[in-house]
């Protein structure tokens, strides 16, 4: 894992160990939805406790704005990840204090116990000294497997690890090395596709990947900035109108560089945000005045696929269309799909991209989905993740 120390660096038998985890999974009237982030820890815990260690693990789950919020306790969390471990996981109502430290102290080798959110407290998200002293004192190691969180800097994540050795996790360590090969190293052609709605927030990363990628992809509501910065008529579609500017910028560096930068040429547009939704495929010329674009078209599918076909390695971050309703689905499915079939290494980044994924039940042939949407996407942009930077050097 880079130049950070992981599990495999120190001695865990008999040891406490609190573990940092990413459990904040999608809950639907307590009902876990995908355990995707659950499952994915598993070798890090089973690596502690086949070792000897004892296991504390700690999770946010929401944003319950340091109050305990009854939704939003871990208990099915525990009970899925009981089944998953194929033995008992002790589950604590409160993450510090005096019940708490009853509980550690009575953990045998072996044994898992999990905390409540730590989020019920107002310390974490303020990376409060006081509590990260606290969860410390319940330990004699940090492990952070929280990868979706690194880029978080809280006491849990962060502030701990100045009071214990720190070192990473399994999952941590995954996630590190996929994205860093990625990045680094990335096998060639290498294609980025970016879509999705948070305009804003991918900007930044197209700006980064024109400097590493051979063709780069772009789909979803990110698109139409880049139509308008070109004088076309994009309807009522998604636009950042303070960024129009920059975007014809970035086609002119890639340009420069003989970069393949690809904008749909065609694309669904319907008359309304809904499933009973008018549509039709127009030219990107063509999208009316009072319409809204929704998907890429079938011609850009099968640009889109072809490319894929042909990398070696793709990086996918945000969906091509509003893939939740069925008339604008197609283009997701389609990336899905040749992503799926393509000879090269995929990953898959971001809630909404994974989420998609599975929805067409394909994501068992990608090669990684991460366990992390704002922390891939901020690794990706090259910023460094403070829970990563907090972790002792090798
Ligand atoms: N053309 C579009 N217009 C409006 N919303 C879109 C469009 N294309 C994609 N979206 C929406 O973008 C959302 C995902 O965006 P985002 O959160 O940026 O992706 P991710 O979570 O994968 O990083 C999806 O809910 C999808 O419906
Ligand atoms: O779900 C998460 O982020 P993600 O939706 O960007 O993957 C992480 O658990 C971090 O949660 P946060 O964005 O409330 O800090």
């Amino acid at each position: 894992m880079m130049n950070k120390k992981s599990v495999r660096d120190v001695e865990v038998g008999g040891k406490r160990v609190f573990v940092r985890v990413d459990f904040n999974v999608p809950l639907e009237n307590g009902k876990i939805t995908d355990d995707t982030r659950i499952r994915e820890t598993v070798p890090t815990i089973k690596y502690l406790t086949e070792r000897g260690a004892k296991v504390i693990l700690a999770s946010h789950m929401g944003r319950p704005n340091g109050a305990v919020v009854e939704e939003l306790r871990l208990t099915p969390v525990a009970a899925r990840l009981s089944e998953l471990l194929g033995q008992p996981v002790t589950k604590a109502d409160e993450a510090v204090g005096a019940a708490v430290q009853a509980q550690v102290a009575e953990l045998k080798d072996g044994d898992v116990l999990l905390l409540e959110n730590v989020r019920f407290y107002a310390g974490e998200e303020k990376n409060d000294a006081e509590l990260a002293k606290q969860f410390a004192e319940l330990a004699d190691l940090y492990v952070n497997d929280a990868f979706g969180a690194a880029h978080r800097a809280h006491a849990s994540t962060e502030g701990i690890a100045h009071h214990l050795p720190a070192v990473g996790g399994l999952l941590m360590e995954k996630e590190l090395d996929v994205l860093g090969r990625a990045l680094n190293n990335p096998e060639r052609p290498f294609t980025a596709i970016v879509g999705g709605a948070k305009v804003k927030d991918k900007i930044a990363v197209i700006e980064k990947l024109i400097e590493i990628a051979d063709n780069i992809i772009i789909g979803g509501g990110l698109s139409y900035t880049f139509f308008k910065s070109k004088g076309l008529e994009i309807g009522k579609s998604l636009v950042d109108n303070d960024r129009l500017e920059l975007v014809q910028e970035f086609e002119r560096k890639a340009k420069e560089k003989g970069i393949n930068f690809l904008l749909p040429v065609d694309v669904v547009v319907g008359d309304k945000f809904g499933a009973d939704a008018n549509t039709k495929i127009v030219n990107i010329d063509e999208i009316p005045a009072d319409w809204e674009a929704f998907d890429i078209g079938p011609k850009t599918r099968e640009i889109y696929a072809k490319t894929i076909a042909e990398s070696k390695l793709v990086v996918w971050n945000g969906p091509m269309g509003v893939f939740e309703l069925e008339p604008f689905k197609n283009g997701t499915q389609a990336v899905a799909e040749a992503c799926a079939a393509t000879a090269g290494y995929t990953v898959i980044g971001g809630g909404d991209s994974a989420a998609a994924v599975e929805k067409f039940h394909l994501g068992d042939k990608m090669d990684h989905i991460s366990t992390g949407g704002g922390a891939s996407l901020e690794f990706m942009e090259g910023k460094a993740l403070p829970g990563v930077v907090a972790l002792q050097d090798k």
